[in-house]
């Protein structure tokens, strides 16, 4: 269990968020969702022990009770915007993440080179970021996150640019990895389908200052989640998410 206690977030000029607290457990997906601005990124962000000049955090972070520094190699992060470095090629940004880890980069690049195919990156591996598509680069970011062996990973809106079926399938990638192999997932999202389809728990945060309004676990088996079965609760985020902007 990852466990962030009493997280204030400062700007120069305001408290975006105050008193935050949220638990990931070491296994499945808690979905952060929230409008625009309200600090889900920041969050992240404080998690990762990234948090950008002009930010200021405060807050305990502990990991199965046991307080943690930040950043912490227990935890991976992928960001909103894919953060690829433009002279590395496809493959070796994918495999940066383990060599940061310690492996060879001869290992490493053993281990990303299966996801290429699965991940539709098939004959990108030599291409630099700049030669690929938003969602491509997106797709590499996702792939470079996933396989290091950090227990816990922060996803930043991780399929915001893919179509619609490229999206459906590593979401259904994600969760057969996660069944394989568990872990615990922080997905900030906006789609609403998106967070009901994939996590366990859901966090509604509200903004001025960001809080978590709502904390809503998922009990319905992945198999069972049909538009049907979840079209209550989407309805109830809607609600929940439509309050808090009137
Ligand atoms: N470096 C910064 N300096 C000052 N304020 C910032 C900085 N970065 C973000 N903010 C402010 O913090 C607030 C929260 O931003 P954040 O990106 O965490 O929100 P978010 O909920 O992730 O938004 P979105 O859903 O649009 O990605 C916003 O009001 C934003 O303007």
């Amino acid at each position: 269990m990852l466990e962030v206690q009493g997280l204030t977030i400062r700007s120069d000029t305001r408290d975006l968020l105050s008193g935050l607290s949220l638990r990931l457990p070491a296994d499945g997906i808690t979905a952060l969702i929230g409008p625009s601005g309200c600090g889900k990124t920041s969050v992240v962000k404080w998690l990762a022990g990234i948090l950008p000049p002009g930010l200021r955090g405060e807050g305990r972070l502990s990991l199965h009770g046991t307080p943690i520094p930040r950043p912490h190699p227990a935890i991976s992060y992928q960001p909103q915007s894919d953060a690829l470095f433009p002279w590395l090629t496809i493959a070796e940004n994918a495999a940066l993440g383990l060599e940061i880890a310690g492996h060879s980069r001869r290992a490493a690049m053993a281990r990303v080179a299966p996801l290429f195919a699965p991940f539709g990156l098939s004959g990108c591996e030599g291409l630099f970021p700049a030669q690929l598509s938003g969602g491509m680069r997106q797709r590499a970011a996702f792939l470079r996150t996933i396989v290091q062996d950090s227990p816990f990973i922060l996803l930043d809106e991780p399929f915001s640019a893919l179509d619609a079926v490229t999206r459906l399938r590593m979401q259904d990638w994600l969760l057969q990895r996660l069944g394989a192999r568990p872990r615990g997932v922080l997905l900030v999202t906006h789609d609403l389908h998106e967070a009901t389809s994939l996590a366990g728990r859901i966090l509604v945060m509200a903004a001025h200052p960001g809080r978590i309004i709502a904390d809503i676990p998922v009990a319905i088996p992945h198999a069972a989640r049909t538009e049907a079965v979840m079209a209550p609760l989407r309805e109830t985020l809607k609600s929940l998410l439509i309050e808090d902007a009137s």
